[in-house]
């Protein structure tokens, strides 16, 4: 399906600002990634929110996802330029079971999407966040909620409220959306510019941080970041 080579793209994923052979505080030679996964049922709406983000567009036509589609999109946050590369997994299990491990590897957010008019995707979240939680992702990987297809109002079977308690309880921001309607299309990228935006926070904390430990630089999920994302 794709002839990338995983492994040495994942490893300059995991650990971004240490790739390379300069200094990883020398922000102004290296450009950060920031590996962001999309998860969820199959169906949802996965490939189209992420083809929306990074290639501005609602795909006509798609097919359901095999093992995993990468896409990248650069963008600046406060004069930095970061790559934000977005791995738009398979929600059918046939085609995701032998990546899953390699959908959490050194994952820096998460995205889960249900569909609004679709019950079952929503209750199927509670499957997600397990399988999630059972991969070892550090608490300080920020993870937010997103319903898809809004667009389809006369379909809609997850009331807002009951999904903005459900994300509330696991401490996630809640985005209601459609990848399809072009005037949600601002929507779509807040969700991931959100996550790159806290992604940058948190990050420089730690790079702050360990610089005044040992003068050496290791990167740590387990740091509480503070809070001060704008989102
Ligand atoms: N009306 C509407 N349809 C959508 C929207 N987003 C996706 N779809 C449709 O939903 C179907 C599935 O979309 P995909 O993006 O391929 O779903 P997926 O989550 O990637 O599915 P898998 O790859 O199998 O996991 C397609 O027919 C899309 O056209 C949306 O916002 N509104
Ligand atoms: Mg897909």
């Amino acid at each position: 399906h794709t002839s990338f080579d995983l492994e040495n793209w994942q490893g300059t994923a995991g650990h971004p600002a240490l790739s390379g052979s300069g200094s990883a505080l020398d922000h102004s030679v290296q450009t950060r990634i920031f590996k962001i996964i999309v998860i969820g049922d199959s169906n949802v709406g996965k490939t189209c929110l992420t083809f929306r983000f990074t290639g501005g567009s609602f795909p006509e036509k798609t097919e359901a996802t095999i093992g995993v589609d990468f896409r990248e999109k650069a963008v600046e946050i406060e004069g930095e330029k970061i790559k934000v590369q977005v791995w738009d997994t398979a929600g059918q299990e046939r085609f995701r079971k032998s990546m899953v491990e390699h959908y959490y590897r050194n994952v820096h957010a998460v995205v889960f999407v249900y569909d609004v008019t679709k019950m079952a995707s929503f209750h199927n979240l509670k499957t997600w966040i397990q399988e999630c939680n059972g991969h070892r992702v550090p608490s300080a990987v920020p993870r937010v909620l997103v319903g898809n297809k809004c667009d389809l109002v006369d379909q809609i079977q997850v009331p807002s409220n009951v999904a903005l308690k459900f994300a509330d309880a696991h401490n996630m921001l809640l985005f209601e959306t459609s990848a399809k309607d072009p005037k949600e299309s601002q929507n779509v990228d807040s969700i991931f510019m959100c996550l790159a935006c806290r992604l940058k926070v948190q990050k420089s904390l730690l790079h702050r941080d360990v610089e005044r430990e040992d003068g050496r630089v290791r990167l740590s999920h387990e740091t509480e970041p503070r809070n001060t994302c704008p989102c």
